[in-house]
Order: C-alpha cells, then sequence, then structure tokens
C-alpha cells in the first residue's frame, strides 16, 4: 500500500471512529473531529443523476430508488480498491456482516434510514457508513446527502425543504469538504440547486467538482461545450461530463459493466465531445476525484494533527476539572467526602488569611464601622445639663445628698454605658455577615464540590449553622463586656477628680446650690470623661472579643459538627452525599468518549506517519 492510498484509508479509519463514537457534527458543546475531515460532498437537485454518478463511481447498483426523497440521513460511502478477490459491502452498525448481494446493501440503507427517522419520512443528520471493498473501485469517500429540493411531497413537514438545505449546508461550508456538485445538462446550469449552493460556499471555485449528466438527454443540435470548457461557468477544476443509465435502462436490468462499455463509446464516438474524451465519463471523474482527494488530505494532515493535540490537551483539562468518578465502597466515599471538605476549608480559609480577597472586610467593620457607630451614640442628650439635673435630682429623691451626688452620677454612667451594647451587637452581626458571604463564596469556588450539589449544600448549611453558633456565644461575649463596664466602676478616675470644696466649694452650702448650672455641668463634663474611656477600651476590646469567638472560631472548627454528623452515616447516606448531579456525569462520559476518539485519531495518524 503506498503512503496515498493509506491517507484515504486512515481518514475511513477515524471517520468510522467518529460515527461510533458519536461525533458527526453538530452539537456544539463538545469538540468535533469529524467537521475536520477531508470528504467528498454529494450534492444536487432532485433527479439530477445524484444517484446514478454515485452507482457509476462504485460500479454497482445499490443505493434505495423511488420517488419522493429517498435519501433521508447522510451516508457515508467509503470505497476501498483491494487486489482482487470478491466484492462485499459492510456497514459500521452491523460490524463483521458481509454483503456480497448489492440488492440487500439497498434494501439495508432504506431499513437503517428508517429505523432512526421512523418512517416519518423526516431527514436526520446521523450517518450511515456503508464500506465497499472492491477490486473495481478507487480508494474513495463519498458522502451522499439528500437531493435539494423545492417542495416538501405528502406526509413530509414542509420545514423539510428547508432542513435538506441546512444539513447540505453545513456539510459543503466546511472548508474540508470537496464539494461534488451535480446538474443535469438538460437544464439551465443558472438553475442548478447544486451550482448555487457551491459558488454560495466556495465562491473561488477551489473545492468544486462540477458534473454535467444527462448529456445523451440535450436536444439535438445543442451541446454543453460551454459549461465543460469553462466558458459559462468557471471552476479551478475541469468539469466532468457523464452519461448514466437512462430510467428505461434500469427498467431493463442494464448492468453496470455494459453502463460503463456505452459511456466510453458515447465519448469518443461524440461529434462534440470526442475531443474531451479522455476527460470524460464516470471513471475519469472517479480517478481524479480520489487523486485529488489524496492530495487533500495530504494537506490537511498537519493541521488536523494539531487540532488533535489541542483538543486532546482540553479534553484532559476539562476531564480533570470534572474529577473521577465516584468511589464505590463506604471507606473511600466517606475518604472522597471529608477530602471535599478539607478543600472548602481551604479555600475559606484562604479568604480570611489573604490570597483570596474578603477577609479585609472585617477590619474594615473594626476600623470604620465600629468607630463611627461609636461617634453617633447620642452622649450629648444624655449628659445634656436637662438631663443631668433631671437624674440627679431624681437619684436624691427627698434627701438630697450631702456632699456629691453619689446616685446621680452612677446613674448617668449606667444611662451612658448601656448605649454600647447597640454598636457592640452591630459589630458582631456584621462580621457575621462578612462571614457568611465568604462561606458561600468559599463554596462556589471549591471546583472539586461542583459535582456534588447534595454535599454542596450540606457543607454550606453546615458551615452557615456553625457561624450561627459563633454569632450567639460572641453575642453574649461582647455585651457581657460592655456590662462588666457598669458592674464596677474605675475607681483611680474618681479618685482623681478634684474634689468640690478643694476648689473653695462649700460643704455646707444650701441644698439649692448644688442645683446650679456650673455644679451640674461639672457632674455632666465628669461623666463626659469617664464615658469616653469606656469608649476607648470598648472600641479596643469588642474587636478582640469578635475575632476570638467569630473569627478564629471559624478557621478552627467551622465543620467539626458537620464531621461528626457524617462520621455517623452508614453506606447508602454517605453515597447520597456524593449524589453526584447527572449532567456533570453525562458531560464526563462524553467528554471521555470523545477524548478515546481524538486518541485513537492520533494513534491513526501516527501509524500512518511511521509506516512511511
Ligand atoms: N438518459 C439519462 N438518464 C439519466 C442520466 N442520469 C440520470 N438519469 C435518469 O434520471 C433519473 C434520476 O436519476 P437519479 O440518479 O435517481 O437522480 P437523483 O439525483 O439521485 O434523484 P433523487 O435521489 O430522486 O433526487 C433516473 O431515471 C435516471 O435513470 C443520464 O446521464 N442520462
Amino acid at each position: 500500500m503506498t503512503t496515498m492510498e493509506s491517507l484515504i484509508g486512515l481518514v475511513n479509519r477515524i471517520q468510522q471512529a467518529c460515527t461510533v463514537l458519536g461525533d458527526y457534527g453538530g452539537d456544539s458543546s463538545l469538540p468535533t473531529l469529524w467537521e475536520s475531515l477531508p470528504s467528498v460532498v454529494v450534492v444536487g437537485g432532485q433527479s439530477s443523476g445524484k444517484s446514478s454518478v454515485l452507482e457509476s463511481i462504485v460500479g454497482r447498483d445499490f443505493l434505495p430508488r423511488g420517488s419522493g426523497i429517498v435519501t433521508r440521513r447522510p451516508l457515508v460511502l467509503q470505497l476501498h480498491k483491494t487486489e482482487g478477490g470478491a466484492e462485499y459491502a459492510e456497514f459500521l452498525h452491523i460490524p463483521k456482516k458481509r454483503f456480497t448481494d448489492f440488492s440487500l446493501v439497498r434494501k439495508e440503507i432504506q431499513d437503517e434510514t428508517d429505523r432512526v427517522t421512523g418512517r416519518s419520512k423526516q431527514i436526520s443528520p446521523i450517518p450511515i457508513q456503508l464500506s465497499i471493498y472492491s477490486p473495481n473501485v478507487v480508494n474513495l469517500t463519498l458522502i451522499d446527502l439528500p437531493g435539494l429540493t423545492k417542495i416538501a411531497i405528502e406526509g413530509q413537514p414542509d420545514s423539510i425543504v428547508a432542513d435538506i438545505e441546512n444539513m447540505v449546508r453545513s456539510y459543503v461550508e466546511k472548508q474540508n469538504s470537496v464539494i461534488l456538485a451535480i446538474s443535469p445538462a438538460n437544464q439551465d446550469i443558472a438553475t442548478s440547486d447544486a451550482m448555487k449552493l457551491a459558488r454560495e460556499v466556495d465562491p473561488t471555485g477551489e473545492r468544486t467538482f462540477g458534473v454535467l449528466t444527462k448529456l445523451d438527454l440535450m436536444d439535438k443540435g445543442t451541446n454543453a461545450l460551454d459549461v465543460l470548457e469553462g466558458r459559462s461557468y468557471k471552476l479551478q477544476h475541469p468539469w466532468v461530463g457523464v452519461v448514466n443509465r437512462s430510467q428505461a435502462d434500469i427498467n431493463r436490468s442494464v448492468d453496470m459493466v455494459a453502463a460503463r462499455r456505452r459511456e466510453r463509446e458515447y465519448f469518443s464516438s461524440s461529434a462534440d465531445y470526442g475531443h474531451l474524451t479522455s476527460r470524460m465519463g464516470s471513471e475519469y471523474l472517479a480517478k481524479i476525484l480520489s487523486k485529488h482527494l489524496e492530495a487533500f488530505i495530504k494537506a490537511r494532515i498537519p493541521s488536523i494533527l494539531s487540532l488533535i493535540n489541542k483538543t486532546i490537551d482540553e479534553l484532559e483539562m476539562e476531564l480533570n476539572q470534572l474529577g473521577k468518578p465516584v468511589a464505590v465502597d463506604s471507606g473511600a466515599q466517606l475518604y472522597s467526602i471529608l477530602e471535599l471538605c478539607r478543600a472548602f476549608d481551604q479555600v475559606f480559609k484562604s479568604h480570611l488569611d489573604g490570597g483570596r480577597p474578603g477577609g479585609e472586610r472585617i477590619y474594615t467593620v473594626f476600623d470604620n464601622q465600629l468607630p463611627a457607630a461609636l461617634k453617633k451614640l447620642p452622649f450629648d442628650r444624655h449628659l445634656s445639663i436637662q438631663n443631668v439635673r433631671k437624674v440627679v435630682m431624681e437619684a436624691d429623691g427627698y434627701q438630697p445628698h450631702l456632699i456629691a451626688p453619689e446616685q446621680g452620677y452612677r446613674r448617668l454612667i449606667d444611662g451612658a454605658l448601656v448605649l454600647f451594647r447597640g454598636p457592640a451587637e452591630a459589630v458582631v452581626d456584621a462580621v457575621h455577615f462578612v462571614l457568611k458571604d465568604l462561606v458561600r463564596k468559599a463554596i462556589g469556588e471549591t471546583m472539586e464540590l461542583k459535582r456534588f450539589p447534595t454535599l454542596q449544600a450540606e457543607v454550606a448549611a453546615a458551615a452557615i449553622e456553625a457561624l450561627e453558633r459563633c454569632r450567639e456565644e460572641s453575642r453574649k461575649f461582647c455585651l457581657r463586656l460592655v456590662d462588666m463596664e457598669s458592674s464596677y466602676l474605675t475607681v483611680e478616675f474618681f479618685r482623681k477628680l478634684p474634689q468640690e470644696f478643694d476648689r473653695g466649694g462649700n460643704p455646707s452650702a444650701t441644698t439649692m446650690d448644688r442645683y446650679t448650672d456650673s455644679h451640674l455641668r461639672r457632674i455632666g463634663s465628669n461623666v463626659t470623661n469617664y464615658v469616653w474611656m469606656v469608649c476607648e477600651t470598648i472600641r479596643i476590646s469588642i474587636p478582640k472579643a469578635v475575632v476570638h469567638n467569630q473569627v478564629r472560631e471559624a478557621k478552627r472548627s467551622l465543620l467539626d459538627n458537620f464531621y461528626t454528623q457524617v462520621g455517623k452515616k452508614e453506606g447508602k447516606q454517605l453515597a447520597q452525599l456524593l449524589d453526584e448531579d447527572p449532567a456533570l456525569m453525562e458531560r464526563r462520559t462524553a467528554c471521555a468518549k470523545r477524548l478515546d476518539l481524538y486518541r485513537a485519531a492520533r494513534d491513526e495518524i501516527d501509524s500512518v506517519a511511521w509506516g512511511k
């Protein structure tokens, strides 16, 4: 086998692998190799003589005939030249069965079409693959597509016209397809469906081979030389004229050998086409197509190979991300669950410790939010002279204190200190919300968890629950810090206060003197100073308490409770936790299958390269 021959064989094998592994283009969510394989695509309008040309190239009758749209699935026809021996055909969907009776091949094509399209006369993009082994063929792969049509017939949906055109277009617009455009000579070439489509997708005509059928049916006195000699429709490759069997020949079962002989005679004896004999007829067509396809494949191999390598990398990467299939025994499952939890915990911690953003928002709470809230507390109102007077007088009751208003001080201070509860609780809540948000973020960012929606939800719930508990602890702790400040006042502060009588106050002053503005103002300012001193303590100690109770605790034991629960679970419950998203499972299978295809294709190409 020469390298050239083996190249078509190579593409044939890759094409078969594609069909087996479900790659026939179309599905855009997976990379496709099918789309990039060089092939010869046969297009033509209804009754243009498409089937006749194909059969003539093969030298056998094997295509379904009939009225209406007979070809309803792409037929990938792989011709393998053998060194003698019997001719036979094989379908990819029935491996190992050799068809030597070609009328059975025809029947199988019909049946297999119906198997997929369900006799509904719909079309389907899933190809049928047929290989023909014969000493009388050239190595060639042709894809036969439904004939272009203008109207739907009885029992076929109106959309079929557009469906067919779209399917045909999807094949011919690929840069790696050679277009075999069939037009009948007894029709104006300007109206040919095949040429219209070919011109649209291949305007320069480098991928198009024009075939003119039914030369024998042209009106007497006319000929197709303008077309065949490239004057009326220029293509990069020369036009080929053919003469196939007429309907009458088919009815009389004129065999293919006789038909080919008659075709040769037609050209050699033709007054019009005699000078073109060596470049006309179906045998010549088959030869130049084979040669062209080989060269075409050879030129495309490097780019196909690089596409294959690139895609293999991509698929491997995606499969890596999708992770290995779930383990079956419960020990391994438990291990997987713990691993997944750890992965999440890691991501969460990196948000707090830096590396990932979010942790700094906690510092913002301490540095901005808390001081701002403290500043806003209404001490001015609480310690206004009117309020000081009111509180002091009420505390004194009917018997004013004689030296200093002990009770009044006490009440004014207590009344101010409770105000710290609000900002303390607000800090607890604000940090809680930051942590909760970080849990949500970390859940989303733990790629490994994405596969397991159930586990993902449970881990998230467990983490949030743990945060709630920390919040409760922290709230109690912080409020206690505030309350502690009113339980016992800082003695030094008051000891340092100048006593009123030291400043010349008169201990025997009348009760009315005790309620003078200057006296009350002094009380107010003393209390204010004390409260600001406490405020500073609070500003410093609340963040410590919050970090201690919430942040540090979350880092240390966010999932502890969850671990305990998981540890108690039985095999079945563990499996439920590792319940994978079905879409993901499908994706993994599909990617793995595609990866197999690409690897097989690479091996095929390698083997041909080594064999050279
Ligand atoms: N005389 C003559 N008849 C031809 C020639 N080519 C095809 N025919 C006849 O034209 C009719 C249509 O040919 P087919 O080969 O079935 O055409 P097709 O494009 O496959 O048609 P559909 O698949 O039905 O769209 C048949 O009756 C053929 O016998 C030709 O070169 N000369």
